[in-house]
């Protein structure tokens, strides 16, 4: 038999314009220190790393209306993007490491510019989907879903460096997992858009597993798409993941969180995944950081194949058997 190997295309994306707090540029490089790539291999996934995009500098950013440092967050998201599309052509599984989360938008953009039509599993404390008129912070990490959906698009005001980005998400092909921390403005627009949500609520009444169950035949009741999972680190519970700019109590626990990207993996659809949010300088100890990191890693090897009952090579044979 012939079974297609897991490759993964790694794109480092040390940026922090989305949100005002430093240290979050740092997270694709203590990712990768921790393992990630050495890792993925030695579970039978091919791996290539793009290495670290560089952003420009953007001088005199000012606040559009209330939107902070949007040249800046556009210019990165263009060539994110465009590093995301040529990894889909390469072939792999696109691994986007942030860096804060408005770097959904290129990511998700440049998925969708190379496969078209996707399904997006969002999975975050936030549902991050304010519009710039509705944010009450003008950060844009709060904010990158509201550029991405169709039915927003009329919401949406014109920004400099974002006039490339171009609406590729339809509001029956998103599912929110983990919410917890929602604005009015957030929780009006889900309800008008009927977005699924299964917030910390539905997680502790229904389970992990029959989320992901639910999850999975929604996304798959019309057309099965590819799937890009977004996945914030602050979606999981601070006392495991400390090390992230806005902690929100009653998180995922570490299980359910690497039970919802294993299940994502069994499905065969997994085609994109952006992990953001790991901040070491929000960690108060170095524990705090490595435990917010490692959980980073073992996330993103749930997401290609890793199994807790254990694996092994497919052309593994133990002369000693
Ligand atoms: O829009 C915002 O700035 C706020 N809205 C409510 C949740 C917290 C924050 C956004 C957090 C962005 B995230 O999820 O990427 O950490
Ligand atoms: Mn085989
Ligand atoms: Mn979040
Ligand atoms: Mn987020």
């Amino acid at each position: 038999h012939h079974h297609q190997e897991r490759s993964a295309g790694i794109i480092g994306a040390p940026f922090s314009k989305g949100q005002p707090r430093g240290g979050v540029e740092s997270g694709p490089d203590l990712i990768r220190a921790a393992g990630l790539l050495q890792r993925l291999q030695e579970q039978g996934c091919a791996v290539k790393d793009y290495g670290n995009l560089t952003f420009e500098e953007v001088a005199d950013d000012e606040p559009v209306g209330r939107v902070k440092r949007a040249r800046a967050v556009g210019g990165a998201n263009q060539r994110l993007s465009e590093a995301v599309r040529a990894v889909k052509k390469d072939g792999h599984t696109s691994v986007m490491l942030g860096g804060d989360h408005s770097l959904a938008i290129g990511s998700i953009h440049g998925h969708s510019a190379a496969v078209g039509e996707l399904s997006v599993v969002w999975v975050d404390a936030h549902a991050d989907i304010n519009t710039a008129l509705t944010s009450t912070t003008g950060n844009i990490h709060g904010q990158p879903m509201s550029y991405l959906l169709h039915e927003l698009h009329a919401k949406v005001p014109v920004l400099p460096n974002f006039s490339w980005v171009k609406p590729c998400v339809s509001a029956k092909d998103l599912v929110y997992i983990g919410l917890r921390d929602v604005d009015p403005g957030e929780h009006y627009i889900l309800e008008l858009l009927g977005v699924k949500v299964f917030s910390m609520s539905e997680v502790d009444k229904l389970g992990v597993a029959r989320v992901m169950e639910e999850t999975c035949d929604y996304l798959s009741t019309r057309v099965k798409k590819p799937i890009h999972l977004s996945f914030d680190i602050d979606a999981i519970d601070p006392s495991v993941t400390p090390a992230t700019g806005t902690p929100v109590v009653g998180g995922l626990t570490y299980r359910e969180g690497v039970y919802i990207t294993e299940h994502l993996c069994q499905t065969g659809l997994l085609s994109g995944v952006d992990l953001v949010e790991v901040n070491p300088l929000r960690g108060q100890t170095e524990q705090d950081v490595q435990s917010t990191v490692s959980t980073a890693v073992d996330l993103l090897l749930g997401c290609f194949g890793r199994r807790r009952e254990g694996n092994h090579p497919t052309d593994y044979h133990n002369q000693t058997l």
